[in-house]
């Protein structure tokens, strides 16, 4: 049975992972891979990703993830909607973008079909900052794919607080373990499908 782990649990797991012969770069790397594998499976042809990444570890999963995108052939743009200063793991992923990678300003984002929240995960907590909460509430009201990853942006992962305009998902994938806000009836209403993804 997939387990449930509180944001400390997570972050115990991490350190276990890593202590037994892992990389926090090779967690990071199996979670974006294998988010984007998922939703490989589920489209037939070529699909337009737009991935919104904040600045945290969570922003790295999405570099990942547009990386093999654009690997695939299919086209992929991401936003920094908090600004370069990356943590570490994720200023290495976009240092790693092909080419084709398009890095576009939060003001001049294109129609997509995916579009990825990659902006707040398990090191959330509190109201989004203004300019977040505008640009999801465009999104939410747009009618493509929309993906979550780990935790929808907005929400708390181990208590479940709802911020105003949280992202609105079809799709969430939950790292490792789901957290205790993916068992929330009201917090499942902003996840849609929460697949639990393996990234040992
Ligand atoms: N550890 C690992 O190796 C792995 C982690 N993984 C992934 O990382 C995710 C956790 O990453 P994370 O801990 O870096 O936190 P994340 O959710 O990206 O956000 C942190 C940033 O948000 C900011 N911030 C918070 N609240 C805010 C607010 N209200 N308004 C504004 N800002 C706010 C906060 O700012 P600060 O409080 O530091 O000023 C900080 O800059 C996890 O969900 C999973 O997806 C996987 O890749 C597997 C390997
Ligand atoms: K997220």
């Amino acid at each position: 049975m997939t387990p449930v782990y509180t944001v400390a649990q997570m972050r115990a797991w991490e350190d276990a992972a890593v202590a037994t012969g892992g990389s926090y770069a090779a967690l990071m790397e199996n979670a974006g891979a294998r988010a984007a594998a998922d939703l490989f499976s589920r489209f037939e042809t070529a699909q337009r990703l737009l991935v919104l990444c904040g600045k945290g570890n969570n922003g790295g999963d999405g570099l990942v993830l547009a990386r093999h995108w654009a690997e695939a052939g299919w086209p992929a743009a991401v936003c920094l909607l908090l600004g370069e200063n990356l943590s570490p793991l994720s200023a290495a992923n976009l240092a790693n973008l092909p080419p084709s990678v398009q890095q576009l300003p939060p003001e001049r984002l294109p129609e997509s079909d995916v579009v990825v929240d990659a902006v707040f995960g398990t090191g959330y907590s509190g109201e989004l900052p203004a300019a977040v909460a505008a640009l999801m509430r465009q999104i939410n009201r747009q009618s493509g794919c929309n993906v979550a990853l780990d935790m929808p942006s907005g929400i708390n992962s181990d208590h479940g607080h709802i911020a105003a305009d949280s992202f609105c998902a079809q799709i969430t994938y939950a790292f490792q373990a789901f957290k205790p806000a993916h068992k929330l009836p009201e917090v499942q209403a902003y996840c849609g499908d929460i697949v639990c993804l393996d990234i040992a």
